[in-house]
């Protein structure tokens, strides 16, 4: 009975932990890393770049997530999506959760400066303080337009990822970053809308609190037509090709639509499918890069 209990206590010790690095959001970040990688060369990349350049990049956006969670613990508790957190409910205490993270950062960084190079580590670095100090210490509390600034740190992987097998920054990753960061308004607002009530009694200016639901709801369908636009520009620039480009409008249109059914505001649940889509949105766009790429190389 006592190992029993010892067990299952052990287990959601190590459950909390794997909470606090938003592994679902990593997932889909290593996606985008890794296609970045991918398309930066012509040639197969190199193993130890692909398997210790991604597990560097997420070991670092998963340490900026646990310091998140740490600088974020008290609104996390008045929030009903976010009150079951590890240090929301005390589980792990604020000491342990920033050793965690500074542990994740250092390993992550020194697999990206061991098997990548200086540049890719000291972008993931730049990325990480803009998600762990600048937007969450700084921004979410400050301004309404939090997000659009902090995006710029979520949009990096697939430029690290690029970077981490070339060792310097060209037009075409800057494209990718481009991508995610016109796609994360729609994204985040969306679940904004969904949580608005929940987001004023933690008094964090989101921009449905701040500028009401309306205004919100016209901006999500403004950067979803710049997200279209701007997910046509890799066909545009011959970066890639047919496939992607059919891809990039049907799975473009879509969000419209959805950003268009939000602002009418014709079906219920009409925020939190928009935002679900998102998700689907970014995971499709890329892997749709990926397989054009491969396509036009076997050509
Ligand atoms: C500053 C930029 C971003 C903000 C403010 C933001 C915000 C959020 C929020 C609040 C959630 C809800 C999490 C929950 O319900 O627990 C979420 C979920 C999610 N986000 Fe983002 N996000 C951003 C960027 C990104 C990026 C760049 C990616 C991936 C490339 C991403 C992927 C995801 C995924 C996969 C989920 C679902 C997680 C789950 O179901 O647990 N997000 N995002
Ligand atoms: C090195 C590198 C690539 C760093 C990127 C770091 C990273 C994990 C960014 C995630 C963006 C995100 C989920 C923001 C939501 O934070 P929030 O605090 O607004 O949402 P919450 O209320 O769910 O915590």
């Amino acid at each position: 009975m006592a190992t029993l209990i010892g067990e299952r206590h052990s287990q959601a010790i190590w459950r909390d932990y794997l909470e606090l690095t938003k592994p679902k959001v990593v997932v889909l970040m290593l996606i985008t890393s890794l296609v970045g990688m991918f398309l930066a060369t012509r040639a197969g990349v190199p193993w130890p770049v692909l398997i210790f350049g991604n597990l560097g990049i997420a070991l670092c956006a998963g340490g900026a997530a646990a310091v998140n969670h740490v600088v974020d613990r008290r609104i996390d508790a008045l929030m009903a999506r976010t009150h079951k957190r590890p240090l929301a409910e005390g589980r792990v205490s604020p000491v342990a959760a920033l050793v965690f993270a500074l542990l994740l950062a250092v390993a992550g960084l020194a697999l990206l400066l061991a098997f990548t190079n200086p540049l890719a580590a000291w972008l993931t670095l730049a990325s990480l303080l803009g998600y762990a100090v600048i937007y969450t210490g700084f921004l979410k509390r400050a301004t309404p337009q939090n997000i659009v600034i902090g995006g710029l740190a979520g949009a990096a992987p697939p430029l690290l990822g690029w970077v981490a097998v070339t060792g310097h920054v060209s037009a075409e990753p800057l494209l990718l970053v481009l991508i995610i960061f016109a796609w994360t308004p729609p994204h985040f607002w969306a679940l904004a809308i969904h949580r608005k009530e929940e987001y004023a009694k933690a008094d964090i200016p989101m921009l449905p609190v701040t500028h009401g639901e309306h205004y919100t709801k016209v901006h999500i369908l403004l950067y979803t037509f710049a997200l279209l636009a701007v997910s046509l520009m890799p066909y545009v620039i011959h970066m890639s090709g047919m496939l992607y480009l059919v891809c990039a409008l049907v799975l473009g249109g879509r969000f419209l639509q959805w950003a268009w059914v939000l602002y009418r505001g014709s079906r219920p649940h009409a925020a939190i499918n928009t935002f679900k889509y998102s998700i689907w949105y970014l995971f499709a766009l890329f892997i749709a890069l990926l397989v054009d790429h491969y396509l036009l190389l076997n050509l």
